[in-house]
C-alpha cells in the first residue's frame, strides 16, 4: 500500500483563499488592511526568489506588502535603526527581515530588535517564550504550517507519539512545542541521538527538519505513520529534494508530504495568516486606531 500524498500546495492555496475572504471582510467593516514590510539586505538569488513568492501571495490576499532593499554594505546599526523606524510606524503591522543576513550583521540582535507584536516570522524570543508557555503569540510560520497540514488531514495529535528529527530554533524546537501544546508525547532527536531509526519508528507522526537530502529511509518509519518532511535542498542537477527518501518511505507511511509542494507553500500561507493576526491584535490592543 502506498501512502496518501499530503498536497501542501493545494492545502496552502485553500488557506490563502480563506484568508483573502477574511481580509476582504475586515477591510469592508473596518477600512484597514494588513500592511507588511519585507527587509532584504543584498541580492542573494534564493532570498529574491522566496521574497517573490511572499509578495505574490500578499497581493492575492489583499495584504499591502513592500520590499525594502538595502546594500550589502549596510551597517548593523543602520539596519537596526530602520527596524526601529518601522516598529514606530503604526501604519505597518508586520515586519520580516529576510534571512540569511551578511556576516557582519548579528541575526540574533536583529531578531531582538523587531517589535514582538510585528514579528510575523514568530522568531522573537518573546513569541517563542509565549509559545512555550502556551500563551497566544505570533507562531513561527513553518511549525504553524506543519500543524495546519496535520489539522487538514484530520490527524489529531492528542495522545499521539510525535518524533521530531532536528532541533533548530526555527523548526525543530518550535514545532515540538506546538505538538506538545496539542497534547502529543514528543521526542526530539538530533545528531547525537542513539538508535535514531529505532526512535523514529516509534512515531505516529514523524517530523523531519535536518537539511540532509534523503536522510530518512523506510527503516525509520512505522507502517501507517504520518511523515512530514520540512527539509528542502537542491541537488547537483538543481532539483529540490527533502530530508526524506520519498520513493521508499511512501511504501511504508500512511501519509507523506512531498518536496516541493509540501511544507514550503504552507510557510508562506502562515506568514500571511500572521500578518492578519498581527494587525487584528494591534487594533484590539489599541496600538493602531481605526
Ligand atoms: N525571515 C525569514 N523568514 C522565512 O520564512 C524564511 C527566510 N527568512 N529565509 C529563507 C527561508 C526559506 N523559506 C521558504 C519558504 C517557502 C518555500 C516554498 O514555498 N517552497 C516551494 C518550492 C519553491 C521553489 O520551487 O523554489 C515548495 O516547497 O513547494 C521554501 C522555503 C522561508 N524562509
Amino acid at each position: 500500500m502506498s501512502a496518501e500524498i499530503i498536497d501542501g500546495f493545494m492545502i496552502a492555496k485553500g488557506y490563502r483563499e480563506r484568508l483573502a475572504l477574511e481580509v476582504e471582510k475586515f477591510v469592508a467593516e473596518h477600512g484597514v488592511r494588513p500592511v507588511i514590510r519585507v527587509l532584504l539586505v543584498g541580492d542573494n538569488p534564493a532570498s529574491l526568489s522566496y521574497i517573490k513568492g511572499k509578495v505574490k501571495a500578499a497581493a492575492e490576499i489583499g495584504i499591502d506588502s513592500e520590499v525594502l532593499r538595502y546594500e550589502p554594505s549596510i551597517t548593523e546599526a543602520e539596519l537596526l535603526a530602520e527596524i526601529e523606524r518601522i516598529n514606530q510606524n503604526p501604519a505597518i503591522h508586520g515586519i520580516l527581515v529576510q534571512l540569511p543576513l551578511p556576516k557582519h550583521i548579528d541575526e540574533h540582535k536583529v531578531g531582538l530588535a523587531v517589535d514582538p507584536m510585528k514579528d510575523i516570522d514568530g522568531f522573537h524570543p518573546v513569541n517563542q517564550g509565549n509559545s512555550l508557555a502556551g500563551n497566544w503569540c505570533l507562531e513561527s510560520c513553518t511549525p504553524k504550517g506543519v500543524i495546519a497540514l496535520l489539522d487538514t488531514i484530520g490527524c489529531d495529535l492528542n495522545g499521539k507519539k510525535v518524533v521530531v528529527i532536528g532541533r533548530s530554533n526555527i523548526v525543530g524546537k518550535p514545532v515540538s512545542v506546538l505538538a506538545l501544546n496539542r497534547n502529543a508525547t514528543v521526542t526530539i532527536c538530533h545528531s547525537r541521538t542513539q538508535n535514531l531509526a529505532e526512535e523514529a519508528r516509534q512515531a505516529d507522526v514523524l517530523i523531519v527538519a535536518i537539511g540532509q537530502p534523503k536522510f530518512v529511509g523506510a527503516d525509520f518509519v512505522k507502517p501507517g505513520a504520518v511523515v512530514i518532511d520540512v527539509g528542502i535542498s537542491r541537488t547537483a542537477e538543481n532539483k529540490l529534494v527533502g530530508d526524506v527518501d520519498f520513493d521508499s518511505v511512501k511504501e511504508v507511511a500512511g501519509w507523506i508530504t512531498p518536496v516541493p509542494r509540501g511544507v514550503g507553500p504552507m510557510t508562506i500561507a502562515m506568514l500571511m495568516q500572521n500578518a492578519f493576526e498581527a494587525m487584528t491584535k494591534q487594533i484590539s490592543e489599541g496600538a493602531v486606531s481605526v
